[in-house]
């Protein structure tokens, strides 16, 4: 009998156990370094800062306005030129001035060899932040610039050239869909607010004649975040694009003098990404979650330019006080980042939006600042460039948010909250007998609520957990097939040994036989193996499903007014 039965692992017959994929590789590492007080990444680096300039408009082409604006797409820097004046008596002298960033990305005409379009902006950064997000880390993008500048465009963009935002979340659902590892699961929430007027509004609701505004709120563990903004699941890029053009339809914009249609707010879309890996072997999940922050700043601009007054004047000043704080706030983390040992206080909470971006700005994650310039205006562009400059001292504290727990750990989890949850629920509904509408009872509403989102959220993730196990094992079921096939291929119809003259016949038929009962043995073990991993299994499945039932009957039991 040919050796040729033996099972060996090749290209045509796949491995029977599934391994870590590659972006989950390593991650023990991480961990073993983490609990060894190390850093898992040490040099998570300074705010990425490029810079666009954008073409030049149909009012700028018209007043035969110059550019002034050059770029060197070998050094990556942007160079200002001063405009030419025949004032005489001008009070300061206008210099040319050399910045450099990350990328300088011109888009001033089409034609030129260096021309940067959409796809190249997404290419040279979008893609670069949404491999970290994939790793596990933060990230925000946001773009700033005078009114008129192009952050929109960028952002945004139009149906046929469509910005960083729409092509993220394209990307995101094409990575996810590619994936074939049958052991991870992903999940995808968005949100979508603006902040106008020094007032946050949840722009996945559709807007009503009174305005209606949410409450910001801190938690000790999450930081600043808003309270019953709306966070809804996404199963795909259709699903997405509909709650983002749903959420641009509702934002605040207004023609200007500057720009016909001029954001009048600051808007923040953001993908909470999760990824979960199922470890077959260990019957552990990792979890890793990023938060994808995506945020279109409004313009800042000069009263005298917008020639705004009224509620226009209104939104300008909001828009450029909040501005001012985030200059004063990129200031002072650009100071503590230049100089470890000052500690300078960090105005964060002098506005709504520097609040919101607190841990954007200055704490975990992984950001870029998009400069967006017009062509045509030197004191504005200077001002932009100058703050961009700074943004760039500003170092960052990214970690890999990610979480491992046994299967056993999270069903006690689940155990635990259901507990927290009834007591809560007693609680409430006594409060509820005697009619007494305290601040406390109102604190265990907001708390039961929040308990009960959580417990959900859970359980469908231990859903997901239990289909990746599913798929998992029936990977390893065809490949056993495989194996089988392959195997019962060779018995019946073996490749004819080498006649070798100097051994007996004999000898060879024995060795063949030992060959051949060795892996007929390995077969079996791997057969008896995937057996009971499937009863194991079955019986898992059999536990979670009684359980969830009575946990999701408990939950729809619940009073609907709770
Ligand atoms: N790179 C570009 N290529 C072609 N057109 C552009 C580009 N950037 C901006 N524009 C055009 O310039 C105009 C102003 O751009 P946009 O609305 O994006 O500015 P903004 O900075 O968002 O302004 P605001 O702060 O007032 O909202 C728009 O008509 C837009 O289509």
């Amino acid at each position: 009998m040919a050796s040729g039965a033996r099972m060996r692992s090749s290209a045509s017959t796949p491995s029977l156990r599934s391994s870590t994929p590659a972006q989950f590789r390593g991650y023990r590492e991480v961990q073993a370094q983490q609990y060894a007080g190390k850093a898992a990444d040490n040099s998570p680096g300074n705010v990425k800062v490029v810079v666009r300039v954008r073409t030049l408009l149909p009012r700028e082409l018209e007043k035969e306005a110059p550019c002034l604006v050059e770029m060197n797409p070998v050094t990556q820097s942007t160079i200002l030129y001063a405009p030419a004046t025949t004032d005489q008596n001008a009070r300061r002298k206008l210099e040319k001035k050399i910045f450099t960033f990350d990328n300088s990305f011109w888009s001033v005409d089409p034609e030129d060899e260096h021309y940067a379009d959409q796809d190249d902006v997404y290419n040279c950064l979008g893609e670069e932040f949404l491999d970290h997000n994939f790793e596990g880390y933060h990230t925000c993008i946001f773009a700033y610039g005078q009114t008129g500048s192009g952050k929109s465009y960028s952002m945004m963009g139009t149906a046929d050239k469509p910005g960083l935002i729409p092509r993220t979340c394209e990307d995101l659902f094409q990575r996810i869909e590619s994936n074939d590892c049958p052991n991870i699961s992903y999940s995808v929430r968005v949100s979508y607010f603006e902040v106008y007027n020094e007032h946050v509004r949840d722009l996945l609701v559709p807007k009503k004649d009174t305005p209606y505004y949410l409450k910001i709120r801190e938690s000790p563990t999450e930081g600043p975040y808003i309270k019953d903004l709306t966070e809804v699941p996404v199963k795909n890029l259709q699903e997405v694009l509909k709650y983002m053009r749903q959420g641009d339809t509702s934002r605040s914009v207004a023609s200007t003098k500057m720009n016909d249609v001029s954001s009048r707010s600051h808007a923040v879309f953001t993908l909470v990404l999760k990824q979960i890996y199922h470890d077959m072997e260990r019957d552990e999940t990792t979890e890793r979650l990023a938060r994808i922050r995506l945020v279109d700043l409004a313009g800042s601009e000069r009263a005298k330019s917008t020639e705004a007054t009224g509620q226009r004047l209104r939104e300008g000043s909001n828009i450029n006080k909040s501005l001012t704080t985030l200059g004063r706030v990129i200031a002072a983390l650009a100071e503590s980042g230049n100089n470890s040992r000052r500690k300078d206080v960090v105005p964060y909470r002098d506005s709504v939006l520097t609040w919101l971006l607190k841990d954007s700005l200055g704490g975990n994650s992984k950001t870029a600042m998009i400069a967006c310039i017009s062509p045509t205006d030197y004191d504005e562009t200077l001002s932009t460039l100058r703050y961009a400059d700074q943004a760039k001292n500003i170092k960052l504290r990214a970690v890999i948010n990610q979480d491992q727990r046994s299967s056993a750990a999270r069903d006690a989890q689940i155990e635990e909250m259901s507990e927290t949850i009834r007591n809560l629920q007693l609680s409430l509904s006594q409060a509820n007998a005697t009619k007494k509408q305290t601040e406390t009872q109102n604190g265990q509403l907001e708390e039961y609520q929040k308990q009960v989102e959580r417990m959900q959220q859970l359980m469908e993730e231990n859903m997901q957990i239990a289909e990746c196990k599913i798929r998992s094992l029936q990977t390893q079921n065809d490949a056993l097939k495989l194996h089988l096939k392959l195997a019962l291929d060779s018995l019946k119809n073996p490749i004819p040994a080498v006649p070798d003259p100097e051994k007996e016949n004999t000898l060879i038929y024995e060795e063949e036989e030992d060959d051949q009962d060795e892996a007929d043995a390995e077969l079996n073990s791997h057969l008896e193996e995937l057996m009971k991993d499937l009863g194991n299994f079955r019986r898992k499945l059999a536990d979670d499903g009684s359980r969830f039932e009575g946990q999701v009957r408990h939950l729809q039991e619940l009073p609907v007014n709770c």
